[in-house]
């Protein structure tokens, strides 16, 4: 395999984040060069593979770190069913990945739904779902996911675009814990051409996705049913760096890098202020339905807290109880916080409410505040 400049970039961003991570050398005899067998109960690291050059780029370099150091490196490809061809693209992904030496090599058929949220977040939830369960199942150590820097730089301006507030300019985490598993994120400092470049030197056979829009001229702006990550990448990005002179992909991602330290400070502290004023309890379940998370918040003792913070605790437990809530439903429970002076409940979308009686704001499904009996706190 060819050592380009790109791929030592990457390889130089890949490490660390394993060596972090406890994914280090397995042993001192891998100290000399090239690759060594790795032991059958080595920590095996997934690469999510799409089969796109990004996650081809990520799986050649993973391999390459992986059987130096003596960990263990398989690929999970996912086909979602929602393309024509998707078959096919996830075969020819599997041919590359096991072509690397890759192993296991796994595709992951799955059921979308779009329930609503649109097909792509609907996949997205899919696809999440399945390298969860198969990374368990095979007690892998981490999943890594090939965002790049490109994509950090798009997810920013969707962010922006959606209102997301400040966490909009923290972009993508390098690491994630979903559900128990460990997601990493390496190449968030790679571009897209670095990517590309490494899939070119290692002869990659790689997929472009058409709703990328990368055979539509640059000149020509995509049609408005393209997806926004695609319109944002093809138009947005090219427009705003001719606009501000500079590369616009390398500035974004570099405030995300400055964001991300202050939006985990506060994060911490909200989750510490969380700790202190809210419980969660469940609702009863109807019959075959989730239970369903019921909050009850300290409002005297989150009222010691700054705007910021509570506002983070109010959104983090609207998000727990599971609700798709907006910026307007966390200002209206805060006044409940914060400029209480006797009013009524305030209306939260699936049916939940949150009312204040005395000094204990509940949030539950509008017919369990019927059934309120004294809400029971154990602070005063
Ligand atoms: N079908 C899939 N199967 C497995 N992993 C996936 C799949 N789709 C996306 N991923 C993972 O999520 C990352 C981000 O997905 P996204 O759809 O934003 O990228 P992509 O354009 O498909 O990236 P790439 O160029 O690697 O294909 C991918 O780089 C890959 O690691």
């Amino acid at each position: 395999m060819a050592y380009s400049a790109a791929m030592k970039a990457a390889i130089g961003a890949l490490r660390p984040m394993l060596e972090t991570h406890g994914l280090g050398m397995q042993s001192p005899e891998f100290a000399k060069h090239g690759e060594h067998k790795p032991a059958q109960d080595a920590p095996l690291v997934f690469v999510a593979c799409s089969g796109g050059r990004d996650s081809l780029a990520l799986a050649a370099c993973a391999r390459t770190v992986c059987s130096a150091w003596g960990l263990r490196c398989g690929a999970l490809i996912v086909d979602h069913h929602v393309q024509d061809g998707s078959e096919e693209v996830a075969r020819q992904a599997a041919q590359s990945c096991n072509a690397l030496g890759l192993e296991p090599v796994m595709v992951i058929n799955v059921d979308v739904h779009d329930d609503g949220q649109g097909l792509e977040a609907a996949a997205r939830t899919a696809r999440y779902a399945a390298l969860v369960k198969t990374a368990k199942l095979w007690r892998a150590s981490a999943v890594l996911l090939a965002h790049t820097k490109n994509d950090q730089a798009e997810t920013v301006l969707i962010d922006l675009i959606r209102a997301a507030g400040t966490d909009a300019f923290a972009g993508m985490s390098d690491e994630q814990l979903i559900d128990g598993v460990l997601f990493l994120r390496p190449f968030l400092t790679i571009s897209r051409a670095q990517t590309t470049q490494i899939c070119e030197d290692a002869e990659l056979r790689y997929w472009d996705d058409p709703t990328n829009g990368d055979a539509i001229p640059t000149d020509t702006a995509l049609p408005r049913d393209y997806p926004l990550r695609s319109r944002i990448r093809h138009d947005l990005v090219p427009y705003l760096s001719a606009f501000a002179g500079c590369d616009i992909v390398e500035r974004l991602a570099s405030v995300t890098q400055i964001v991300r330290r202050d939006v985990s400070a506060l994060q911490e502290e909200a989750e510490r202020a969380c700790a202190q004023t809210v419980e969660f309890e469940s609702g009863i379940p109807a019959a075959e339905q989730q239970v369903k998370l019921f909050a009850n918040i300290d409002a005297r003792a989150l009222a010691q807290y700054s705007e910021a913070i509570r506002y983070r605790v109010i959104a983090q437990t609207l998000a727990q109880c599971g609700l798709q809530f907006a910026a307007r439903h966390v200002s209206a429970v805060d006044r409940l916080v914060s400029q209480w002076h006797g009013q009524g409940k305030v209306s939260l979308p699936s049916k939940y409410s949150a009312k204040r009686k005395a000094h204990v704001i509940r949030i539950c499904e509008d017919v369990s505040h019927a059934n309120r009996r004294c809400a029971k706190s154990n602070r005063s």
